[in-house]
């Protein structure tokens, strides 16, 4: 049944809850010769417990906005709400705290630490969250219980970006928020990457926000949001969530 109808049809106590809304934001880039409209008037509603897929050709402002939720930004104009929590004007150090407590991010690149093995780099994380999980149960989660004292040179991009998502995860974020999680990978390792997503996204309920240029990797939203010139083009709920597995790209 398509969620939508769901969502109408049941008590208010039942309802999603809102875990991000915005009302009319904007960000402008404000070079010496030109005025950039990276987002030009996003009114969007997030909804706890989902899987949202933000699609859209290059510079149609999909990172823009994933920063500003994620905190990394402030947006030119317009307002943000984290529940009920308004992110518009915190400061610096508010900031540093929400991405802190409730926000982690995986990014095309992995941005491990070199030096440091796959249990460490997690454990820069847990060492400094209020209430992680162990470093050890996150790897366990993304399926590398066998490789944690691996360097990442010794591990596969694929097994790289696992370990980042063990670091995003092991603080045990309320949002996962990944730009590009999958483009620098291949499709069967793409898939193994979107397979853990999903799993964590169903095993914890974790709210989790993946920017994609692959129009395949939508089938395994609920929620989708299309993104054309700074502006939402589109929004589609998914009746049905493909497995990763099940997607052909
Ligand atoms: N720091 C910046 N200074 C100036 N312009 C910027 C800056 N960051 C982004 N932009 C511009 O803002 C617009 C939106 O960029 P954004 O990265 O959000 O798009 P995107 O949809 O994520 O693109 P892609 O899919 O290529 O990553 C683009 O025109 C981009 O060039």
């Amino acid at each position: 049944m398509d969620s939508a109808l769901i969502k109408g049809d049941v008590g208010a106590q039942d309802a999603p809850k809102v875990i991000f809304r915005t009302e009319q934001i904007t960000k402008v880039y404000q070079t010496a010769e030109v005025k950039v409209f990276a987002l030009a008037g996003v009114d969007l509603a997030l909804y706890e417990g989902e899987l949202t897929v933000l699609l859209g050709p290059s510079g149609s402002g999909k990172s823009t906005l994933l920063n500003i939720l994620g905190g990394l930004d402030h947006a030119t104009d317009g307002r943000v709400w984290f529940g009920d929590t308004e992110l518009t004007h915190m400061s610096e150090s508010g900031l540093t705290k929400y991405r802190r407590d409730h926000v982690g991010f995986v990014f095309q690149f992995y941005n491990l630490v070199p030096s440091l093995t796959a249990r460490e780099n997690v454990q820069l994380v847990t060492d400094v969250a209020p209430d992680p999980m162990p470093a050890q149960e996150a790897l366990t989660l993304v399926g590398l219980e066998k490789r944690m004292n691996h360097f990442p040179s010794e591990l596969s991009g694929g097994e790289q970006q696992r370990v980042a998502i063990a670091r995003a995860i092991a603080k045990r974020p309320q949002i996962l928020l990944c730009d590009e999680p999958t483009g620098a990978l291949d499709s069967t390792t793409g898939v193994q990457v979107l397979e853990v997503l999903r799993d964590i996204n169903e095993r914890f309920g974790t709210t989790t926000v993946v920017i994609t240029h692959n129009a395949e990797i939508q089938r395994m939203a609920h929620r989708v949001i299309f993104f054309q010139d700074g502006k939402i083009s589109e929004t589609k709920i998914n009746a049905q969530q493909l497995a990763p597995s099940e997607i052909v790209w």
